[in-house]
């Protein structure tokens, strides 16, 4: 009867599981490198998995990058600039990555790249969705925070064609970033490693079933979408003047009201948020987003429906 509303997409066949993207971050490389050693965990029926470090530069320094942040390097410029060894070392690899798993926006592209980073802030496990129209991500989004409730993996919703970014898994026609945290940089902590390991199960179950020709219902998924990026307060010549407010520090999800308090100055003083409505402020104190100038992003709440989807 609703068969009419049924969106149908190809087969999942070509999956690829991204670690090292960012090469300080390490429960992404060390789960790739495992499965890169034994894939039997990431193997499914009908699905191809493909287990593959991204920045091994980076990997090896154990740094977040080399020359330059690989997730911001996936744009038309790069990919079609004449290659050469004087390019920036992620440019390169940048071009190396879009020809094994797209080409970008082609039909030969990748079915879905999970690209696996962590956070020094408290966001748990999140789930990072790059266009609210895309029914398959959002049907697999919604399986997983099934599967794994009465934990929660909110989805923050990153569309905004202002503050988005040319991340490397934006190859394939399915891109699902999965950002686990707090975990320090260079450190490995087994709750956020099992966590990552865990959804990354249930996302591989998700396109079995679906290969497999099971058809999923419309549903709804509440996600977060980004709306804006928080700087430090500074001074005239950019020196950060003020810090993460305790009582915000780690209040990841939670809501931030005007009036709330926001950062405070070196000297004590309270700085409140002076916005408009309740924002859901994440990626609070991110170690890497000090040079981005970021304290954290705020983001809004808002619910997505997602259509009844089988495979064609
Ligand atoms: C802390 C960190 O690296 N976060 C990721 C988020 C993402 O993958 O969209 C980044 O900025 O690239
Ligand atoms: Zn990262």
């Amino acid at each position: 009867m609703s068969s009419n509303n049924v969106v149908g997409f190809d087969e999942a066949r070509r999956v690829a599981i991204f670690g090292g993207t960012h090469g300080n971050e390490m429960s992404g490389v060390t789960l790739v490198n495992l499965w890169l050693m034994n894939s039997g965990e990431i193997q499914r029926r009908g699905v191809e998995t493909k287990a593959f470090i991204t920045n091994p530069k980076a990997v090896e320094k154990c740094s977040r990058y080399v020359d330059t942040d690989l997730n911001r390097a996936f744009t038309t410029e790069n990919l079609s600039c004449p290659s050469g060894k004087d390019l920036p070392y992620e440019v390169q690899r940048a071009q190396e990555i879009n020809t094994m798993f797209g080409p970008k926006g082609s039909p030969e592209a990748y079915d879905v790249i999970f690209d696996l980073h962590n956070t020094t802030s408290n966001m748990g496990c999140t789930l990072i969705l790059e266009s609210s129209k895309d029914h398959f991500n959002l049907q697999l989004m919604n399986y997983v925070k099934k599967a794994i409730a009465p934990a929660s993996c909110p989805v923050l919703l990153n569309e905004d064609p202002c503050l988005k970014y040319a991340t490397v898994r934006s190859v394939a026609k399915h891109p699902v970033g999965l950002e686990v945290g707090p975990q320090p940089q260079g450190v490995l902590r087994s709750n956020i490693f099992e966590a990552m390991r865990i959804i990354l199960k249930h996302a591989l179950d998700f396109i079995e079933l679906f290969n497999e020709g099971v058809e999923f219902p419309p549903c709804t998924v509440d996600v977060f979408k980004v709306s804006e990026r928080m700087d430090y307060p500074r001074d005239d010549n950019g020196n950060i003047v003020a810090m993460v407010h305790p009582n915000l520090q780690d209040c990841d999800w939670e809501p931030l009201t005007p009036g709330d308090p926001m950062f405070q100055t070196f000297d004590g003083k309270t700085l409140p948020y002076e916005g408009v409505g309740s924002v859901y402020p994440t990626f609070i104190n991110e170690a890497a987003y000090y040079e981005k100038q970021q304290a954290f992003v705020t983001t809004r709440r808002e619910t997505l429906a997602a259509n009844a989807i089988r495979k064609v």
